[in-house]
């Protein structure tokens, strides 16, 4: 996972500066941040619709469409995956509920 999130990061950055016309991912940076977060947030409700159906290929499709979108948020962030990688490992091992304990106390 983290090879193709690697890829798709290169690949939204080597996109950003092309013509919106040629390129849904310099149309979508051209638009602006609040574009590029209302569609994750869309991509995210269609992945949750997908899920209450059931549907385990909806579910993989609108996950993919998820992450490619997380993608061009994290470019126009200048965010790359190593820096969700960093967070990531830097939670393992700490159980969610005992950082949410730790967050309260
Ligand atoms: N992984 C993706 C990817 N996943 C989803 N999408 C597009 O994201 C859109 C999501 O569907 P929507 O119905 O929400 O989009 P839409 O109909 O354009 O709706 P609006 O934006 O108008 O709201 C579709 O147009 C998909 O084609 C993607 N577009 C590009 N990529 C990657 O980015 C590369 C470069 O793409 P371009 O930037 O288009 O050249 C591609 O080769 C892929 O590797």
């Amino acid at each position: 996972m983290t090879d193709i999130l690697n890829r798709l990061a290169l690949i939204v950055a080597a996109r950003a500066d092309a013509p919106p016309s040629e390129s849904h991912t310099a149309a979508l940076l051209a638009k602006g941040r609040a574009k590029v977060a209302e569609k994750v947030g869309e991509e995210a409700i269609e992945t949750v619709i997908a899920a209450v159906q059931d549907d385990r290929q909806a579910i993989i499709g609108e996950s993919a469409d998820l992450l490619f979108h997380l993608s061009v948020l994290w470019h126009d962030a200048g965010l790359t995956p190593d820096n969700i990688d960093a967070e990531l490992a830097r939670r393992e091992g700490l159980s969610g509920l005992a950082e949410k304990a730790a967050r309260k106390s």
